[in-house]
């Protein structure tokens, strides 16, 4: 009898305790509790109520079915949020979110600019409809390759203003190919020819450098080269790029090359400093250079004459005025660019000549190869003289003065049309 009580009590104790069990469960919903809290905590700051948005689809609940960190979320946690906070603009939620990294997206847009081998090609139809259609006309029809073509090559070099010495050197490479039978087809040496030019143009050049401010750039040239013309370009180009720009009347013995630079002043919004007629080139350079430097100019282009109506020789004059802007400023100029003019020829070649040894220019500009059949000049120069060129005008409007790439032109000197819209 005594273990019959006795299993009913532990019956009873243990029914009780499943009873208090079963009973605790509910309030167990302090765990589910702690689930919903957050939900909870959504609905309660003002901003979020204010807005009328749904509080469970409030940013943190998006970006958490994205898988992301429900941070907007948690930054909604605390209730006195006094004011509705500004969405952050699309640029930049897509930079914190879905875009790259910056130094994946960098290399992108580094990447130059497409080149406009089509529009130099255009720029350059003179020459090849002169030079390189004549070279084309001597491989028409060949399937071999005769010795005797390289005296045909020579002849259109020579007539093309390549130069005396550069068309020596090509031919010497060429005759070389064929003694080791290494140029079987017209098609190889055609490539060789290419491969020559390319070499010869490759030279360390590139648009202007910007390494101060202000960056000075000085033309020089003889006279109607197109100095002043290819000042105003540059200008046009570099205000266009957002640069500041002065410009420096330094052909002081021409008012009409005053007058030419000032309509250009006034077209691209840059100032021009200037002299009286026949005033020192010098001083209105020192003055414009000082004046750069004062007004943190980007680009100071300093004009000089070609031309001089004084007993001085034109390359001292030049001199005096390289020197002055050096003592208004420590390192200027920092370009001396020697403007040429492509229809000139063979007398390009010795001015240039010339105006390296007297001035060291930076490199070169070439103008006027729109106008010329005879566009082997370009060569000549870059071999002869070693001098890079830097700018090609192909017209006269400010958007015909183009950077020279040696790759983009040989292309379009060299290129067939079709090959080109095929590699497009
Ligand atoms: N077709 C063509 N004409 C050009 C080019 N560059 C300059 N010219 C023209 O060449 C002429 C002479 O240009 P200027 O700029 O006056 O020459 P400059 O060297 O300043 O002459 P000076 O002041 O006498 O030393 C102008 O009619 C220009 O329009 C070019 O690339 N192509």
């Amino acid at each position: 009898m005594e273990w019959i009580i006795a299993v009913v009590v532990v019956v009873a104790i243990a029914a009780l305790l499943f009873f208090f069990r079963s009973k605790k469960a509910p309030e167990g919903k302090a765990t589910g509790e702690s689930r919903e809290e957050p939900t909870k905590r959504l609905e309660r700051p003002a901003n979020l109520r204010d807005s009328g948005a749904p509080p469970k689809a409030g940013p943190g609940a998006k970006a958490k079915a994205k898988g992301e960190k429900a941070e907007p979320a948690a930054k909604a946690e605390p209730a006195p949020a006094k004011k509705a906070p500004t969405p952050p603009p699309v640029a930049e939620e897509l930079s914190q979110t879905d875009l790259a990294p910056a130094d994946s997206v960098r290399p992108e847009a580094a990447k130059p600019a497409k080149r406009d081998v089509a529009g130099i090609r255009k720029g350059l139809a003179a020459t090849r409809t002169g030079f390189i259609a004549r070279l084309t006309a001597l491989f028409v029809g060949k399937k071999e390759i005769d010795p005797a073509i390289l005296e045909q090559i020579e002849e259109v070099m020579l007539t093309s203003d390549v130069g005396v010495k550069t068309t020596q050197t090509v031919l010497e490479r060429l005759r070389e190919k064929l003694n080791r039978n290494e140029l079987a087809d017209p098609e190889a040496v055609w490539a060789e020819l290419r491969a020559e030019a390319m070499r010869i143009l490759s030279l360390d050049g590139g648009p202007l450098r910007f390494p101060t401010k202000p960056s000075v750039a000085m033309m020089v040239g003889v006279n109607g080269v197109g100095k002043t013309t290819t000042i105003g370009k540059l200008a046009t180009k570099y205000a266009g790029e957002g640069k500041s720009v002065l410009l420096a009347a330094g052909d002081t013995f021409r008012a009409a090359a005053v007058a030419q630079l000032e309509v250009w002043g006034k077209r691209v919004g840059a100032e021009v400093v200037k002299g009286k007629e026949g005033s020192d080139p010098g001083a209105v350079a020192f003055e414009a250079t000082t004046k750069a430097k004062e007004a943190q100019i980007d680009l100071l282009l300093v004009d000089t004459a070609g031309r001089l109506h004084t007993k001085t020789p034109l390359m001292d004059e030049i001199k005096k005025v390289r020197k002055t802007i050096a003592k208004a400023m420590d390192g200027a100029p920092h370009e001396i660019l020697l403007v040429l003019d492509a229809t000139n020829g063979q007398n390009a070649l010795s001015q240039a000549a010339l105006f390296k040894e007297a001035l060291d220019p930076t490199g070169i500009i070439l103008t006027k190869l729109d106008g010329t059949a005879k566009g082997g000049i370009v060569l000549g120069i870059c071999d002869e003289l070693k001098l890079p060129v830097r700018y090609i005008g192909l017209g006269e409007r400010a958007e015909d003065l183009r950077e020279f790439y040696p790759d983009e032109f040989v292309e379009a000197l060299f290129g067939k049309p079709d090959e080109e819209a095929r590699a497009a």
